[in-house]
């Protein structure tokens, strides 16, 4: 597990990564989300031991971590770390060797890899002649040849199709299965499909953390009701009840007096009902409250 502890970073009088704490438990996909300069990328490379913090300590199951711990990670830096100029597999490889494999086994990754991302062909490309979203897959398989014991990945998914971003998600879920993963991503939607766990930061605070499901089920108590053919505005004039929303025989309410159950018996003896479901808030809207 990685315990990120009351870390701090100063540049002169700004204070741009501001007590932040999080953990990142194996197992379990943690995003890291943010506004542009919120701090994401300079806590990211404080935990990767790139840039000292001014102030705070990163634990590794327990200990302080330690440069060995550190090299073991898989890093994918917001500056990327290949060379433009030299073939991918080579290059792939001799990560994988630095990192202790055999030449055997660094080949074998290597090529097991490429395969993932249907780039067997363009083995011997070097990193420029490829396509953005490609140098991408050849940037995350750098960070995974040496069968990390925990991943780091600064926006790991930006610029990538959907198709490629399915192909990127399938090979994090089976690679990362038991390690931390910690990532940073600007696509909400795609946080809210692959993480178990959430760290929203805000100038440089953490501003909510938490699992996923607790995050969205927090806050005022929704539902969403669809009548069967009938008008759903008659809700409006119901004790009890907050109306958000009313779209012919759709409504959005917040309970605010009356419970669940209550409404539910209201509804269906007002006439034929569709459905009564809870309705969570997107992620999107839990971003946009927390970081206001
Ligand atoms: N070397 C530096 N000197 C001064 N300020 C810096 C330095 N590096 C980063 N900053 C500032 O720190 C703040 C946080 O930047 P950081 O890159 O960590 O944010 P981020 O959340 O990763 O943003 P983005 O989503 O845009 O990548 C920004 O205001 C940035 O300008």
């Amino acid at each position: 597990m990685i315990d990120v502890q009351n870390l701090t970073r100063t540049y002169g009088d700004t204070t741009v990564v501001d007590d932040v704490s999080f953990s990142v438990q194996p197992g379990r996909t943690t995003g890291f989300v943010g506004a542009n300069g919120a701090g994401k990328t300079t806590t990211m490379r404080m935990i990767m031991g790139v840039l000292a913090p001014s102030a705070g300590t990163v634990l590794w199951n327990g200990d302080p971590i330690t440069a060995e711990v550190r090299r073991s990670f898989g890093y994918m830096p917001e500056e990327r770390g290949l060379y433009p100029r030299a073939p991918i597999a080579e290059q792939l490889v001799y990560f994988a060797r630095l990192h202790g494999l055999s030449r055997a086994q660094a080949s074998a990754r290597t090529e097991e890899l490429l395969s993932h991302f249907s780039l067997v062909d363009r083995a011997d490309d070097i990193l420029d002649a490829l396509s953005l979203g490609n140098q991408q897959r050849v940037q995350i398989a750098a960070a995974l040849v040496h069968e990390p014991r925990a991943l780091v990945l600064d926006e790991p998914f930006s610029g990538l199709d959907p198709v490629a971003v399915d192909s990127m998600v399938d090979l994090l879920t089976r690679e990362a299965a038991g390690l931390p993963l910690l990532f940073s991503s600007h696509q909400l939607d795609l946080v809210e499909r692959l993480c178990d766990d959430l760290v929203i930061l805000s100038a440089g605070r953490v501003v909510a953390a938490g699992p996923v499901e607790d995050l969205r089920s927090r806050g005022a108590d929704r539902y969403r009701i669809e009548m069967q053919g009938a008008d759903a505005a008659w809700l409006r004039d119901v004790q009890g009840l907050q109306v958000l929303d009313v779209d012919g025989p759709v409504a959005l309410v917040d309970l605010d007096g009356i419970d669940a159950a209550a409404l539910s018996r209201l509804v269906v003896d007002h006439g034929p009902v569709v459905e009564i479901a809870r309705a969570r808030p997107p992620l999107s809207e839990i971003f946009r409250e927390v970081t206001r």
